[in-house]
């Protein structure tokens, strides 16, 4: 299998950058007029499968609305990422994974491994004990040409506490900037996008050139959550990231999702939103 980052820059080259979000949340399910249980979240993950597959870039379903309902929602789930899978669509799992040592190395195994039950193109991570700690999912999605998206600046205002943080000179994002750079070294040498991408979001303002953050230098790809329903655009996608703007595949969930339940206008919905996005 080809590597993530050159497999999504093809399919951002075809469906243009957008990434439509799968977030089954109460609300909205209800909003289409189904019962929010099993059944529900069943009917409204494979609307959503039907309407993008094959129409976007990508697809990410958020892990938190279905396991909610255990494992049967798990099983949902898992059908979601196969059948976006089987369609050619790629898949980003959100589910913000991070932890130590042997710990992560069984995250690393659920996700990207090569017995996993239902692998996602590229899963979300969280870097915050420490980037090194997702050390055994980096070199697994490596491996088995998938990819991390490795959270940087989050999109919630919660999030600059942290990570706008400064140690001898360097933000934490900054930090993280500089290990995604470092794993993407071989793919910058070969003028591609890395596998290894970064999550900032749609809504952080200057921040980037604020934190002084080489996006372009990294090589990394960049998912931009907070596009629609947090108040991101076209428009602050452009200034937020400037020169490092081709790298970026903009997320958007409850903006697309609003216009369910009829798959074809949701379909059409996601369209017109991936049409708005800076194409290079
Ligand atoms: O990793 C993410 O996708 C993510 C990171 C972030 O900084 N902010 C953020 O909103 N998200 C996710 O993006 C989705 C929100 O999409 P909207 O409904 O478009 O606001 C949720 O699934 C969030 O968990």
């Amino acid at each position: 299998m080809k590597a993530f980052g050159a497999r999504l820059e093809e399919a951002m080259s075809t469906h243009g950058p957008l990434c439509a979000g799968i977030d089954p949340h109460r609300g909205l399910v209800e909003s289409w007029g189904l019962t929010y249980d099993l059944a529900g979240l069943e009917r409204f993950a494979l609307t959503c499968v039907e309407a993008f597959a094959g129409r976007v870039a990508v697809v990410k379903p958020q892990s938190a609305f279905f396991e909610v309902f255990g494992s049967r929602g798990v099983a949902v789930l898992e059908r979601v990422l196969r059948e976006l899978g089987e369609a050619g669509t790629l898949t980003i799992l959100d589910a913000k994974r991070g932890d130590i040592g042997s710990t992560m190395t069984a995250y690393a195994e659920a996700f990207l491994g090569k017995d996993a039950v239902a692998p996602p193109d590229a899963l979300t991570v969280s870097p915050f004990l420490g980037y090194e700690s997702l050390r055994p999912a980096i070199d697994l999605a490596q491996q088995t040409g998938r990819g991390l998206f490795v959270l940087a600046l989050t999109s919630n205002p919660e999030g600059r506490g942290v990570q706008h943080a400064v140690r001898d000179g360097e933000s934490v994002a900054a930090s993280v900037v500089r290990g995604a750079a470092g794993d993407n070294a071989s793919a910058r040498a070969r003028g591609e996008l890395g596998s290894i991408g970064l999550v900032i979001g749609a809504t952080v303002g200057s921040a980037v050139d604020d934190l002084g953050l080489d996006l372009v230098g990294a090589a990394t790809p960049v998912l931009a959550p907070g596009v629609g329903a947090q108040g991101g655009t076209p428009e602050s996608l452009e200034a937020t990231f400037g020169a490092a703007r081709h790298q970026v595949l903009a997320s958007s969930s409850r903006e697309i999702l609003a216009a369910g339940p009829e798959p074809a206008r949701l379909a059409a919905q996601a369209v017109r939103v991936a049409e708005s996005l800076p194409r290079r």
